[in-house]
């Protein structure tokens, strides 16, 4: 793959750029897969990133998205609006639209937004909007604010995708069962995972799962998650052996209502870049059957994201 830019921009201090020689995955992907959880960034030269941008990143380009896509064999991309890229949705639209039906995606807006704005997304193949609770990526946005919108979405049949840590689910629990939308919880609700799967913590999430149906989970991440490693690097087969535990149980308890994707390019990691081709070799770990990682690549995301079809 061809190298990341940053144009004029500085990065953030200490900042990783993603891998530019992910490995072939020796798993292989049902046909059809779906890469639903991954991002683009800029290229900060044509689409600047937000002013009130906690981090400043690397490019991270469409054309750089799409040849990973191809490289690790996925057939459709969700790109989810990134955090630096504010309310200003121009890059992840661009991506859409060039993507010939291939890619769908999840916005941010506010308020202001006007219908008109709205339709025009939903042309270009936006599906949802993404609502984040966590503190050092965004800003608080009233939940009065969210609720307007989530209202509004509603009506064009889109969802609402949370991103929150575990540790404030119980404060936050009333809002999202009280969102009117299928909502999709970005990373598993970030658990703490040296904490065990069938402890109170993930126990709250997986309630909030079995008495919510309108509930999904995105069982992504383990590179974000995992403490003890090993890392997706250097062909390790077996990575993240630490989170393996919760994301299985979420795969296998509904199996109609996860995600998976790569969430490449993979922003604000600290200690090490993951090999996106090792990566999907963590599939089968929690997803064991062929049955389950067809609903997980391929039943689940064409459902939510491509409904028409
Ligand atoms: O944990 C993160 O830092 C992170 C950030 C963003 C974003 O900035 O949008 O998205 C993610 O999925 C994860």
């Amino acid at each position: 793959m061809s190298k990341p830019t940053s144009g004029d921009y500085t990065k953030t201090p200490g900042w990783l750029d993603w891998f530019t020689g992910p490995s072939k995955p020796r798993f292989q992907l049902p046909p059809g897969s779906v890469d639903a959880h991954c991002h683009v960034f800029g290229p900060g030269a044509h689409f600047p990133y937000a002013p009130e941008r906690k981090y400043t990143p690397c490019d991270a380009s469409k054309e750089q998205l799409f040849a990973l896509r191809d490289h690790l064999g996925f057939a459709r991309n969700v790109i989810v609006q990134a955090t630096c890229h504010g309310a200003d949705n121009r890059a992840l639209v661009d991506a859409c639209l060039a993507s010939g039906g291939m890619a769908r995606g999840v916005a941010t807006v506010r308020r202001s937004v006007t219908d008109e704005e709205l339709q025009a997304l939903h042309e270009a193949g936006v599906r949802g909007v993404r609502f984040n609770f966590v503190k050092r990526l965004v800003d608080f946005t009233p939940k009065d604010e969210l609720l307007e919108i989530a209202g509004r979405i509603a009506k064009l049949g889109w969802h609402v995708v949370i991103y929150f840590e575990a540790v404030d689910l119980p404060e936050l629990w009333d809002f999202f069962t009280s969102l009117p939308t299928t909502v999709v919880v970005d990373h598993m609700g970030r658990p703490d995972v040296r904490l065990p799967v069938d402890g109170p913590q993930f126990g709250l999430f997986l309630r909030l799962m079995r008495e919510h149906r309108n509930v999904w989970c995105k069982v992504s991440c383990p590179e974000r998650l995992s403490l003890t490693g090993p890392n997706a690097l250097d062909g390790e087969p077996n990575a993240y052996r630490d989170v393996v535990p919760f994301a299985r149980k979420v795969v296998e308890e509904f199996p109609d209502r996860v995600l998976w994707g790569t969430d490449w390019p993979h922003p604000n990691l600290k200690d090490h870049m993951p090999d996106d081709g090792l990566l999907v070799d963590f599939i089968p770990h929690i997803a064991p059957t062929p049955e389950l990682q067809r609903q997980l690549l391929v039943d689940n995301p064409m459902r939510l994201y491509w409904a028409d079809q």
